[in-house]
């Protein structure tokens, strides 16, 4: 990698193509082009993000895992021309990833927890059930 390179803005938008395409992400430049097709978020989204000219909050709200954080590092070439930004490293990728945490609140609790729940009540309306018809039953059996 070589990580002294420095692209000037007006540089990094002339490669935003299939056959070209640089990403900047927290003010590091990546050359992609080979990443295109083995990306598993598919090429439009590189594609779009390389266009957009800055692909940090895309690549950030994904939530890439850190698998993709070192991945990416293979692709440096550079960072942006004028950049300070950086603390230098790849960005931070979050824990466990957004992607998982997201879904976990679209499925909802697990169903276990329903099941928790709902047993012992169960269990408490067939022991009161049980309850009742002794007590009516022993009685109906004093009286006649
Ligand atoms: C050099 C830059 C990038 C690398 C090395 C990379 C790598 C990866 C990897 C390894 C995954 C699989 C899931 C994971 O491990 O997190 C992934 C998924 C994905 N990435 Fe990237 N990515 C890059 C940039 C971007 C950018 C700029 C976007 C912009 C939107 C993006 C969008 C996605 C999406 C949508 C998924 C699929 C999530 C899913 O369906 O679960 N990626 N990427």
């Amino acid at each position: 990698m070589q990580i002294s390179n420095k692209y000037s803005h007006s540089e990094i938008t002339l490669h935003t193509s299939k056959k070209d395409c640089w990403l900047v992400i927290h003010g590091k430049v990546y050359d992609v082009t080979t990443f295109l097709e083995d990306h598993p978020g598919g090429e439009d989204v590189l594609l779009h993000a390389s266009a957009s000219g800055d692909a940090t909050q895309s690549f950030e709200d994904v939530g890439h895992s850190s698998a993709a954080t070192s991945l990416m590092e293979g692709y440096l070439i550079g960072v942006v021309e004028g950049y300070n930004g950086g603390s230098g490293g790849a960005p931070k990728a979050r824990e466990g990833g957004a992607m998982r945490a997201r879904a976990m609140q679209e499925r909802g609790p697990p169903s276990s927890n329903f099941l928790d729940y709902i047993l012992p009540l169960f269990i408490l309306a067939v022991a009161f059930g049980a309850w009742y018809y002794l007590t009516h039953y022993a009685h109906d059996k004093a009286t006649y």
